[in-house]
C-alpha cells in the first residue's frame, strides 16, 4: 500500500505555505509577536494585550513582516512611522518593531528547534511520488533556514519567500502574486495548481489568484473563517488528504 494524494483532476502542482502548514512555527511567530506588541501596547492607555490566537489570526498571520506590524497597529488605532529597514530593535517604528520581533523569533527557533508536521511530510512525499510539482510559498524571510532546520528543503523544487519576493518586487499575501510566481516557476497555470494555507491572508491570495483548488489547514479552530476566506476544503492535517492505494 502506498499513500496517494486525493486532489481534483487536472491538478499538476502543489503550492505549500510554510509556517503552520509544513512546520509548526506559526505558534512561535505568534509568541514573538506577542512579546513585542505587548511592550508597545503597555505604554498606551486602554489597550488590551495582544491575543496570540484572535489578533494573530485576524491581523498578522501570513502577511510579510512589516505588513503584519502595520496591520495589527492599525487595528488598535496606532500609527507609527515606517522608519528604515535597518532601524535598531528598540526603535518605535514599524521596521524597529519588526526587527525586534525577528531577534526574538530567531532565538526561539534556535532554542526550541523547528519541526515539520509528520502528516504534511507524508503528504508532500506522496505528492512527489505521484509526479506532481511542488513549491513553498511563504511570506517569511526565514523560510529557507526553517526548511533546512526541519530537514525538508529537498522535497521542493521552487521557493518563493520573504527574501525572493522582495528581490522580485512581488506583492505579499493576501495578494496572489507570490503564489502566481511559484506556479509560473513550476510551469503550470493557476488553474492547475492547488494552494495549501493556514492563514486567512493565504486563503484570500488563493481565491484572488483563481487557483484550481484551495485547501485550508485548520490549526487554530478557525475552519469556518478559512471557508469564508476562500477554502474549497478544510482539513486539520494534510494526512487526511491521503488515500491508500495498492
Ligand atoms: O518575520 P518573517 O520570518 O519574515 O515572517 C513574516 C511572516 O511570515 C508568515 O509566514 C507568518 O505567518 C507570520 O507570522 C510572519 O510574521
Amino acid at each position: 500500500m502506498t499513500d496517494h494524494p486525493s486532489l481534483p483532476p487536472g491538478i499538476r502542482a502543489c503550492l505549500f505555505d510554510l509556517d503552520g502548514v509544513l512546520t509548526s512555527t506559526a505558534v512561535v511567530h505568534a509568541a514573538a509577536w506577542k512579546e513585542v506588541f505587548d511592550k508597545v501596547l503597555a505604554g498606551r492607555e486602554g489597550q488590551k494585550p495582544f491575543d496570540k490566537v484572535a489578533d494573530y489570526d485576524a491581523y498578522v498571520d501570513g502577511l510579510p513582516r512589516a505588513e503584519g506590524v502595520r496591520s495589527f497597529l492599525e487595528s488598535r488605532g496606532i500609527h507609527l512611522p515606517d522608519g528604515d529597514e535597518d532601524d535598531p530593535p528598540d526603535a518605535e517604528t514599524v521596521n524597529g518593531i519588526g526587527n525586534r520581533k525577528n531577534e526574538i523569533v530567531l532565538k526561539l527557533f534556535k532554542d526550541k528547534g523547528i519541526d515539520a508536521y509528520p502528516g504534511s511530510v507524508r503528504f508532500v512525499k506522496a505528492v512527489k511520488a505521484a509526479g506532481l510539482r511542488r513549491a513553498v510559498v511563504s511570506s517569511s524571510a526565514n523560510c529557507q533556514a526553517a526548511l533546512q532546520a526541519a530537514g525538508i528543503e529537498d522535497l521542493f523544487e521552487e521557493r518563493v519567500d520573504g527574501v525572493t519576493a522582495r528581490q522580485d518586487h512581488l506583492a505579499g499575501k493576501p495578494h496572489p502574486d507570490t503564489f502566481l510566481a511559484a506556479a509560473r516557476a513550476l510551469g503550470v497555470e493557476p488553474g492547475q495548481a492547488a494552494v495549501f494555507e493556514d492563514a486567512l491572508a493565504g486563503m484570500e491570495a488563493g481565491r484572488a489568484g483563481h487557483f484550481g483548488h484551495v485547501v485550508g489547514v485548520n490549526r487554530t479552530g478557525q475552519a469556518d473563517a478559512l471557508r469564508e476566506h476562500g477554502a474549497d476544503v478544510v482539513v486539520d492535517d494534510l494526512a487526511e488528504l491521503l488515500e491508500p492505494r495498492s
